[in-house]
């Protein structure tokens, strides 16, 4: 393949020499920590070899599965029963009309990096493009550890349920290579009790853990086994996806009742609902800090809004977007009764509405007690904010109200093992936006200072953060 690098060069997004060398010389070899992912752990423990580059590429990536839709691609070749072939070549052709969204660059930086194919990816070439690229994809140098090896990925953590046994992470450690792989856990199936199914859950919950889940004690109880089972499987990281904090008044007897109505199968109102999840996401706080884990909240996704596609594909599909929920006051309340019992552990706080980025900038001010270097965090641009504008605005944000150069730095996100290049997307964005200001001179030219702190943000502090 003709190695044209006409759009994807090495300057790409690097506006002046300062850029330049901020990203050439102190971040694009800094090895990657993608410290949350949605990541396949059996695919990794396995060393699975993908099929073709419609299996590792396009499959699983609702990113591309909205796009396809909104040009009017009919679902059989999106995530119906297409060959994997025509919904490769809907997404060459997708792919031009993508212009603005991250997808077209990122598609581009992808096929560079994993393929070293730099020509555009469009009806045209898509037929080229398939045949080259499935033919590396399905094969021994392209396996799922190669293409973490490919990228530098020191460290890659996926995310579990509480009910996970870790079986591919214990897989992986009896047969380790270059990149380490470690989990989260993500307890919000055990949290978000109106959720349909939540006692079927909770009876495997409590197969899982040994606990007769009968009581809010015996939920405890059993949350509390996993939690151990998750720390002495090497996990030092919670995740949680919310629409925002909840922090309601309870008393631990209220609470019980309303547990135990609900394990009777009782309706429980909104308030009752609130009052669980203010007393559990506590629990699970006060447990995590007494682990010495690192707690995340992604805060204000509105998930599932299309209840016919709901109800075909299931969840994470493509049909969630940005919420409008009130954040700032539930979210200080519960920081500050954690903190307040000197239970607070290390945070960090995604929000999804970019409208609450000064909100969350500001939060963290509040609990950065002098204890620990950058202990609570305002998180990277999450899902629709991990794009040039998104991650800027989370950046100028964190700048202007806190110290960007305390911030632990980028991750995927991703259910894609060819997703890594989002890393590389943000050093350039990152390496950008301050030689542009050096450039301005609204920054000193001091390159080994403004490097050490790109290095910082690209590894280092997170290094430093999460001692995986
Ligand atoms: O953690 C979440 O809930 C979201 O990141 C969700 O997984 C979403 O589908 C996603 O992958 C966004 O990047």
């Amino acid at each position: 393949m003709s190695s044209n690098k006409t759009f994807i060069n090495d300057n790409f997004l690097l506006e002046n020499k300062y850029a330049e060398e901020l990203y050439h010389n102190y971040s694009k070899n800094q090895p990657i920590i993608d410290y949350h992912n949605h990541l396949n752990p059996q695919f990794i423990a396995e060393d699975k070899i993908f099929d073709n580059i419609t299996n590792v590429w396009i499959n699983g990536d609702h990113y591309k599965w909205r796009a396809m839709r909104t040009l009017g691609i009919n679902e059989q070749f999106v995530t119906g029963n297409g060959s994997d072939k025509d919904k490769f070549l809907n997404w060459a052709k997708t792919v031009p009309y993508t212009m603005r969204n991250p997808l077209y660059h990122w598609t581009h930086l992808e096929l560079a990096r994993y393929f070293d194919i730099y020509d555009l990816l469009n009806e045209k070439s898509a037929e080229r493009i398939y045949e080259e690229a499935s033919a590396k994809v399905n094969s021994a140098e392209y396996s799922t550890r190669n293409l973490l090896k490919k990228v530098n990925a020191e460290l890659v953590c996926t995310t579990e349920d509480p009910i996970d046994t870790l079986e591919f992470h214990q897989k992986l450690n009896s047969n380790p290579f270059e990149t380490k792989m470690s989990t989260a856990f993500r307890p919000d199936k055990a949290i978000l009790i109106s959720n349909d199914g939540y006692n079927a859950y909770l009876d495997t919950l409590g197969d899982v853990s040994g606990v007769a889940i009968n009581t809010y004690a015996d939920l405890l109880s059993a949350l509390r086994k996993r939690i151990e089972f998750f720390n002495a499987n090497g996990c030092k990281l919670s995740d949680h996806g919310l629409d925002q904090i909840y922090f309601e008044n309870y008393t631990e007897s209220e609470v019980s009742a309303i547990f135990k109505k609900k394990r009777e199968n009782g309706e429980l109102s909104p308030e009752e609902a609130l009052k669980f999840q203010s007393a559990i996401l506590v629990f699970l706080s006060e447990t995590y800090h007494e682990f010495g884990w690192v707690q995340q909240f992604h805060l204000g996704a509105l998930r599932n809004n299309n209840a016919r596609m709901h109800r075909i594909l299931g969840p994470d599909t493509g049909w969630d977007s940005i919420g409008d929920y009130p954040q700032a006051q539930k979210l200080s309340a519960f920081l500050n009764g954690l903190d307040s019992k000197d239970k607070l552990t290390k945070t960090i706080i995604y929000n999804l509405n970019p409208a609450d980025n000064e909100v969350m900038a500001t939060m963290i001010g509040n609990f950065n007690d002098g204890s620990v270097r950058g202990k609570v965090q305002f998180g990277s641009g999450w899902w629709f904010l991990d794009q040039k504008d998104g991650m800027t605005k989370q950046l100028n944000a964190l700048s202007n109200m806190s110290l960007i150069s305390c911030f632990v730095g980028m991750l995927t996100d991703s259910r894609s093992f060819l997703s890594f290049p989002r890393h590389e997307y943000f050093r350039r964005i990152l390496c950008n936006l301050l030689g542009d200001e050096i450039q301005r001179g609204e920054l000193p030219a001091d390159m080994e200072w403004i490097g050490k702190m790109v290095s910082n943000i690209s590894y280092n502090n997170a290094k430093e953060y999460f001692k995986f």
